[in-house]
C-alpha cells in the first residue's frame, strides 16, 4: 500500500488550557491513589512539624537551663531532640512508601487504558500520528505524570501547609518579625504566575520534541538496512542531530526562566531575613525580646527555606505534568469513529455473500477538488458470490489496497455500502465482523511471539493441530526446521525469516479460522513462481468454500481466481474470467503483461 505519513499534530489541540484544569482532567486516574497521597501529605506535615519544633525546643534551652545556668536541666530538652529527630526521619521515609505503590499503579492504569485506546482508535487515526509521539506519550508523558503524582503534588500540598504552620510559629514568636518574612508571599505568587505562562509554553514544545526524536530513532533502527545500503546514515545522523539540537535548546531556555524565577526566590528571602535580623538584634539589644526567641526566630524561617526554594521545581514540575496530561489526553480524546454499532444486527448465517455498492471512499486528509476531498474510489460496485475468487486488478496506486481494507472496516466507507450476507456491515458486530473476515496484508507484519502465537492471532481459541493445518495450506513447512519447531519465538525480538516465510505464516494466520470473506492484499509477491504455485494449490481447498477477494499484481496470482475485476480510475472498468478480459479488454491485457514481464526479470535476475 502506498502510504503518505502527513505531519505529526503535534501542537496542543488547546494551546491555552490552565496548568489546573489539565491537571484536574488527571482525576479520574488518580482518584485511587488519593487516600495514600492524602496520608502520605499528613506523615510529611507531622514530621516538617517535628522539624519546625527543633528550634522552639532550642529557645527553651537557650532561655530555660543555659540561662539560669541548670546544667542538669539539658536531659528532657535533648531526649525531646532526639525522639523529634527519629520521627521526622521515620516519617519522611513514611511518605515515600505510602506515596510510590498507588502512584505506580496510576501510571500502570494509564498506560493500559492509553495501550487500549490505540488499539480502539481507526487506522485512520494511526496513518497521522508519528509512532514516536504515541511512544514519548506512553513512556515519558506517564512518568512525568507518576512522579508529579508522588512527589510534586505531595510537597504543594506540604510545602504550603509548612509555609502557613511556619509563619504562623514566626507570628507567635514575634509578629511584626513574622509579618516580614510572611509578606514574602505577594511577590513570589505574583512572580510564579508570571512566569507560568512562559514555562507552560517551552514544556509542551520539549515534550513534543522528544516524540519527534523518538520517531527518528524508531525509523532509523528500522530502516538502518536501507540507510546503510544507499550511505544515508550520515544524513539521518545530522537530522537526528538537529532535532536533538532542538530540544537541548528548548531545555535551555527552560532552564533560563526556571533560573531567572530560582534567583528571585532565594533573594527574596534573604533579604526578609536581613530586615527581621537587623530589627531583632535591635529588639534583643532592647530588652523587647529574649535571645532565645530570637534563635528560635531563625531556626525555624531556616525551616521554610526548602518550602520557599522548592517553589520554583513544584511549578516546572506542575507544568510538565500540565503539558504531559495534554499530550495524554488528545490521544485519549481522539475519537474512535469505527465502532460496533449500539444496536448490531444479529449477523445471519455464513453464507460469504459479499455485495460492494457504489462504494466511494477518500481519505480524510485527501487534497480538496472543488472544495470537496478528492475520492479514492469513485463507485466500486462489484458482488462476490458465495465461495467465490474474485481477483482484483489494477494500476499501481488505482486503490485496490484502499478497497481490501473497506471490506473488514479498518477504514469505514464514505459512500455507498458493503454488504456481507445481506446486512450492511456497518450494523454488524465489529468484532463478529473481523471474524467472518480475515485478511492477508502484502506487508506481513509478525510480533515478538512463538510460531504458534502469531497464527493463532487469527484464532486464539485454536488447537496445535488447526496451526498445523493452516501451516500446510500456506506451505509453511520450514517451520519444522526452525530449532524449536512451533514455539520458535519470531518477530522483532526473534528469530529473522524471509519475506517470502513471514508472508506464509501471515498467509496461515488469515486462513487458520477457516473465515467466510478472505481478502488478499498480493499476499505471495515475496515468494518465487514455484513456491508460490505450491502456496496456490494449497489455497485452492480453503477457496472451494470461502469467499476470496486477492488483489494481484501476477497473471500467476490471478489464475486463483473464478472472475477477474479490473479497477481504473475509481471503479470498477471490468468484470469477467481471466480470458474474457485478455482477449476483450486491451487494458487488462497490457496491466498483466507488463507485471509479469517484470516479475520473469526479478526472477532471472535472483
Ligand atoms: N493513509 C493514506 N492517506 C492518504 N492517502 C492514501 C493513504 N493510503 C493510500 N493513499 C493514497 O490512495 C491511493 C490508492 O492507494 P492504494 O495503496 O490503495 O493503491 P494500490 O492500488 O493498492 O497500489 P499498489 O498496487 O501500488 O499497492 C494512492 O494515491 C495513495 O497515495
Amino acid at each position: 500500500m502506498t502510504n503518505s505519513k502527513p505531519t505529526a499534530p503535534t501542537a496542543p489541540a488547546n494551546p491555552r488550557t490552565t496548568t489546573t484544569a489539565s491537571l484536574k482532567r488527571l482525576l479520574p486516574f488518580a482518584r485511587p491513589a488519593l487516600p495514600a497521597l492524602g496520608a502520605s501529605a499528613v506523615a510529611a506535615i507531622v514530621a516538617t512539624v517535628c522539624g519546625l519544633t527543633f528550634p522552639l525546643v532550642i529557645q527553651w534551652i537557650i532561655d530555660g537551663p543555659i540561662a539560669r545556668r541548670q546544667l542538669g536541666g539539658l536531659w528532657w530538652p535533648a531526649v525531646l531532640l532526639v525522639i523529634l529527630g527519629v520521627a521526622e526521619a521515620t516519617l519522611f521515609w513514611a511518605r515515600r512508601m505510602l506515596a510510590t505503590r498507588p502512584t505506580m499503579r496510576v501510571e500502570a492504569s494509564m498506560r493500559a487504558a492509553l495501550y487500549e485506546r490505540l488499539q480502539q482508535l481507526p487506522v485512520s487515526f494511526h496513518d497521522r500520528w508519528p509512532a514516536g509521539q504515541l511512544l514519548s506519550r506512553a513512556v515519558s508523558d506517564l512518568s512525568t505524570i507518576r512522579r508529579f503524582l508522588a512527589f510534586g503534588l505531595v510537597f504543594l500540598v506540604v510545602n504550603l501547609a509548612t509555609f502557613v504552620i511556619g509563619v504562623g510559629i514566626l507570628i507567635t514568636l514575634s509578629w511584626p518579625l513574622g509579618l516580614i518574612v510572611a509578606a514574602l508571599a505577594i511577590p513570589l505568587v505574583l512572580l510564579s504566575f508570571q512566569y507560568e505562562s512562559r514555562y507552560q509554553i517551552l514544556a509542551r514544545r520539549s515534550q513534543d520534541q522528544v516524540g519527534d526524536l523518538a520517531t527518528v530513532v524508531e525509523e532509523s533502527v528500522l530502516g538502518v538496512r536501507i540507510l546503510k545500503a544507499f550511505g544515508r546514515s550520515s544524513h539521518l545522523r545530522r537530522s537526528f542531530l538537529r532535532q536533538a539540537g532542538d530540544l537541548r535548546d528548548t531545555e535551555l531556555s527552560k532552564s533560563k526562566v526556571i533560573s531567572v524565577l530560582w534567583a528571585v526566590i532565594i533573594a527574596l528571602p534573604e533579604i526578609a531575613l536581613g530586615i527581621a535580623l537587623v530589627l531583632g538584634v535591635r529588639q534583643v539589644a532592647a530588652g523587647t525580646l529574649s535571645a532565645g526567641t530570637l534563635v528560635a526566630f531563625f531556626g525555624t524561617a531556616m525551616g521554610l527555606r526548602w518550602p520557599i526554594d522548592s517553589i520554583g521545581w513544584l511549578l516546572a514540575i506542575a507544568n510538565d505534568t500540565a503539558a504531559a496530561s495534554d499530550r495524554y489526553f488528545e490521544v485519549m480524546d481522539a475519537p474512535v469513529t469505527v465502532t460496533s454499532p449500539d444496536h448490531p444486527i444479529p449477523a445471519p448465517n455464513p453464507s460469504g455473500r459479499l455485495r460492494l455498492k457504489d462504494v466511494r471512499f477518500h481519505f480524510a486528509d485527501a487534497a480538496a477538488v472543488d472544495g470537496h476531498p478528492a475520492d479514492t474510489l469513485r463507485g466500486i460496485d462489484l458482488d462476490l458470490h458465495p465461495g467465490e475468487t474474485v481477483a482484483l486488478v489494477g494500476a499501481t496506486g488505482s486503490g485496490k489496497t484502499t478497497l481490501s481494507a473497506l471490506i473488514n472496516r479498518l477504514y469505514d466507507v464514505t459512500g455507498g455500502s458493503i454488504e456481507l450476507d445481506g446486512v450492511d456491515i456497518r450494523d454488524l458486530d465489529l468484532d463478529v465482523l473481523r471474524s467472518r473476515v480475515s485478511v492477508a496484508f502484502e506487508e506481513p507484519t509478525l510480533f515478538s511471539a512463538s510460531v504458534r502465537e502469531n497464527v493463532l492471532m487469527g484464532k486464539p481459541d485454536g488447537s496445535d493441530d488447526e496451526v498445523r493445518a493452516a501451516l500446510a495450506v500456506s506451505r509453511a513447512d520450514f517451520v519444522d526446521e526452525l530449532p524449536w519447531g512451533l514455539d520458535t519465538r519470531i518477530g522483532e525480538q526473534g528469530m529473522s525469516l524471509s519475506g517470502g516465510q513471514r508472508q506464509r505464516l501471515a498467509l496461515a494466520r488469515a486462513v487458520v479460522a477457516h473465515p467466510s470473506v478472505l481478502v488478499m492484499d498480493d499476499p505471495l509477491s515475496a515468494l518465487d513462481i514455484h513456491t508460490e504455485a505450491e502456496v496456490e494449490a494449497g489455497l485452492r481447498s480453503v477457496l472451494a468454500g470461502t469467499t476470496t477477494l486477492v488483489i494481484a499484481h501476477r497473471a500467476s496470482t490471478v489464475m486463483l481466481a473464478d472472475r477477474v475485476a479490473l479497477l481504473q480510475h475509481g471503479r470498477i472498468a471490468a468484470v469477467g474470467t481471466h480470458s474474457e478480459l485478455m482477449s476483450t479488454v486491451p487494458a487488462y491485457r497490457d496491466l498483466l503483461a507488463s507485471r509479469d514481464d517484470a516479475a520473469r526479470a526479478a526472477e532471472v535476475n535472483a
